[in-house]
């Protein structure tokens, strides 16, 4: 399945929580929502599953053929932010239950479950009722009763959230598998580490705005079109004269005999190399790529920055 959402808006009452985005997911691919609280991501995922609806713009989801898709509950997996699982009823009284309203036959999801609980090592936990187990352990089982069905279309509001490292794990290698078996899987996320490694897309928004989208790559030229390159050599006096030249926009000192530099986009790099040597000995010359991590901070700092300007502006 995939789905396309096509300058969406939704504004409650004195905030637009989402303001005019636009995204694109296929079959097969991870796209993950990122942003700080408050971003607009819920608000968007909310209008994907249809219990809210746009003020404007469209949500379509289609087949891989391309036609249109009438999504029902059973096409697809949501897993809410509010998580709503029967706290007195046992792990396996509340999967059993969800199987049942998802309509499946015993002889189906009797092993799933058993193989669920089993990668989630909740196999021995299983007759225990919810309210005795941990945020994250209560996480994993609202994940199972989430993906029991099998749907095409996966829809996660904040699939890492409460888990230890190790279960973080567990829950990445579950959507590499959705991911591998073709699924469709939208998620959002505040472990940038954890989306690095699995997304394919990602949408960085704030204040309901896109602020950046695409593959990593693709984010990494929208937010730092400038290029950083790590530099040693042994005459830091040279380095520091390097801050003059026009092809520069940035020098930090990084040690020593290291400076991390911060090249204009336009500067073709073999050009100004030769600048560079002329005034001593390079010992190393690398590219530096920041990753999600830092580049999220970096962006959203500003925007930060830029919003408190603006609210500055109209005391
Ligand atoms: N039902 C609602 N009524 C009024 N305002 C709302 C409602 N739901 C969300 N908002 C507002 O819309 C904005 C976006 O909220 P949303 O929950 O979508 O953000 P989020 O990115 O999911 O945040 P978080 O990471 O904290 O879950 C916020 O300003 C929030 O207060």
């Amino acid at each position: 399945m995939n789905i396309t959402i096509d300058t969406v808006t939704k504004r409650y009452k004195t905030v637009t929580a989402v303001d005019a985005i636009s995204l694109n997911v296929q079959s097969g691919q991870i796209y993950a929502l990122l942003g700080p609280n408050g971003a607009g991501k819920s608000s968007l995922v909310r209008m994907l599953v249809g219990l809210t609806e746009p003020d404007s713009g469209t949500i379509t989801i289609s087949d891989n053929e391309g036609a249109a898709v009438d999504l029902q509950p059973g096409h697809f997996a949501y897993l809410p932010e509010d998580r709503g699982l029967y706290q007195d009823r046992t792990i396996l009284d509340n999967l059993t239950y969800v199987a049942k309203l998802r309509g499946l036959d015993k002889s189906v999801y009797q092993p799933r479950i058993d193989d669920w609980l089993e990668h989630f090592e909740l196999t021995d936990r299983k007759s225990e009722p919810m309210r005795q187990l941990s945020k994250g352990n209560q996480q994993k089982v609202q994940l199972i009763s989430t993906l029991l069905h099998d749907p095409d279309l996966v829809i996660l509001d904040e699939p890492f959230s409460g888990l230890d490292p190790v279960n973080q794990e567990h829950v990445l290698n579950v959507l590499s598998d959705l991911k591998a078996k073709g699924k469709t899987v939208l998620l959002s996320a505040h472990q940038m580490a954890l989306v690095e490694r699995l997304a394919d897309k990602m949408l960085l928004m704030s204040h309901g705005k896109a602020l950046a989208q695409g593959t990593l790559e693709q984010i990494r030229d929208a937010l730092q079109p400038e290029r950083l390159y790590r530099v040693s050599c042994d005459a830091m006096s040279a380095q520091t004269a390097w801050a003059d030249f026009d092809a520069i926009e940035h020098l930090l000192p990084i040690s020593a005999d290291q400076v991390e530099l911060t090249i204009k986009p336009e500067v073709d790099v073999s050009e100004l190399w030769p600048q560079l040597a002329a005034s001593c000995a390079i010992e190393s010359f690398a590219a530096r790529k920041p990753g999600l991590h830092e580049l999220y901070l970096d962006t959203i700092g500003r925007s930060k920055g830029q919003s408190q300007g603006d609210a500055n502006e109209h005391v």
